[in-house]
């Protein structure tokens, strides 16, 4: 399986915890804060990026602890092949992640090499209630999994925008060689930002064509573009528009405006409108989607934290149906056992109380 022999040291509620013998389908159950949901952050450090909560580091490092933490897991790549993974803090850098692979300093990227990780938590259940900015977030998360260098161009576009924002905001007229110079940087990142939500939406959708609508509450995603569009055009448009961003203070078109809409395709539905459990439904089919698409060759693995809870028997039984297909690991948690009856005799069920994992079946 994936990942296995994991271990989690001084990590959140955890001093020292040992999974050993995952499978397929990897269920941890437990009360209202035993710690099944750090399981999971810890697993999704295994991969680039800030894990699961977005937490800073010094908050996951075990409180009244050594200040540090570290997570280790061997990852099956072949039939006989592991490679040994491992992630946390040193006492002398505590805020700076550290990244081994096989014993060698390895940079957080580099793990983004050997596995994909997704995940579906509660806190994503506002998401189409959410603002805007959220649904961008995410809609960038999924197009980092698919293509890295995404993300340099988000932190590119950000970081010129705040700059034009600012020329545009403070006192005088400013100049203007200055902001062409600066929207040019703009419009290059922003072409490509745009195009990468583009294309992950683009992919998203075509995997998600074949899913039946019932019972998965199959979601139509489109790109709504906050302006612009090619690097040209959107040159163009803030060279125009400079004025009117100025009386506003800020810019007020470009890819910092885009906007993810999801229906269910079903009703065509607005997904702010949906009941909770289609959305979660419609959470759970962009996930799954996602996660056959980020794979690409890679060992996958699914992080699905409380995703059973919402469902009803018929969309619960497709789900588990889906995931024993999947290619991915999967990794579920719940506070009671009944609800993964489908599954148990395939699953590795640990039960989780204060911060302690212990293997029940
Ligand atoms: N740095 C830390 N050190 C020690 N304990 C921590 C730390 N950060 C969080 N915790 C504790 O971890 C527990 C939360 O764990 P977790 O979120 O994994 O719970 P859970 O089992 O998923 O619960 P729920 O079913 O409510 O979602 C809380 O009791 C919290 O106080």
């Amino acid at each position: 399986m994936a990942l296995d022999r994991i271990t989690l040291s001084t990590f959140r509620n955890h001093a020292a915890t040992r999974l050993d013998g995952a499978a397929h389908f990897n269920l941890l159950v437990g009360e209202n804060g035993a710690g099944k949901t750090n399981v999971l952050e810890a697993l999704s450090l295994l991969a680039p990026g800030r894990g699961l909560r977005r937490a800073p580091l010094a908050d996951m490092a075990e409180q009244n602890g050594v200040g540090t933490f570290a997570i280790s897991a061997a990852l099956r790549t072949g039939d006989d092949d592991t490679v040994q993974i491992g992630t946390g803090t040193l006492p002398e850098a505590p805020g700076r992640r550290v990244v081994q692979i096989n014993g060698a300093a390895a940079s957080a990227l580099a793990l983004g090499e050997w596995l994909a990780i997704g995940w579906l938590t509660p806190a994503m259940d506002r998401l189409f209630a959410d603002s805007a900015s959220a649904r961008r977030r995410y809609l960038d998360r999924l197009a980092v999994a698919l293509d890295p260098a995404h993300a340099r161009h988000a932190s590119r576009y950000e970081a010129a925008l705040r700059e034009r924002n600012r020329l545009l905001a403070d006192g005088p007229e400013p100049d203007a060689a200055w902001l062409d110079s600066i929207e040019v940087q703009m419009a290059e990142a922003g072409a490509a930002l745009t195009a990468g939500r583009v294309a992950v939406i683009a992919a998203l959708s075509a995997e998600l064509e074949d899913l039946p609508d019932e019972p998965f509450a199959r979601p139509d995603l489109a790109y709504i573009p906050g302006g612009g569009g090619s690097a040209d055009a959107l040159r163009e448009e803030w060279r125009r528009t400079r004025g009117r961003d100025r009386a506003a203070g800020r810019t007020l078109t470009g890819p910092h405006r885009d906007e993810l809409e999801v229906q269910m395709a079903e009703k065509a539905m607005p997904a702010a409108q949906c009941s909770t459990g289609e959305q979660k439904a419609m959470l759970i089919a962009i996930t799954l989607a996602h996660a056959q698409l980020a794979a690409g060759g890679r060992p996958g693995v699914l992080l699905l934290d409380e995703v059973a809870a919402h469902l009803d028997p018929l969309r619960r039984a497709a789900l588990f149906e889906r995931l024993r297909e999947s290619g991915s690991q999967i990794w579920l948690t719940g506070t009671e056992i009944a609800p993964f009856a489908d599954i148990l005799p395939e699953a590795a069920v640990w039960q989780v109380a204060g911060g302690k994992v212990e293997r029940l079946g």
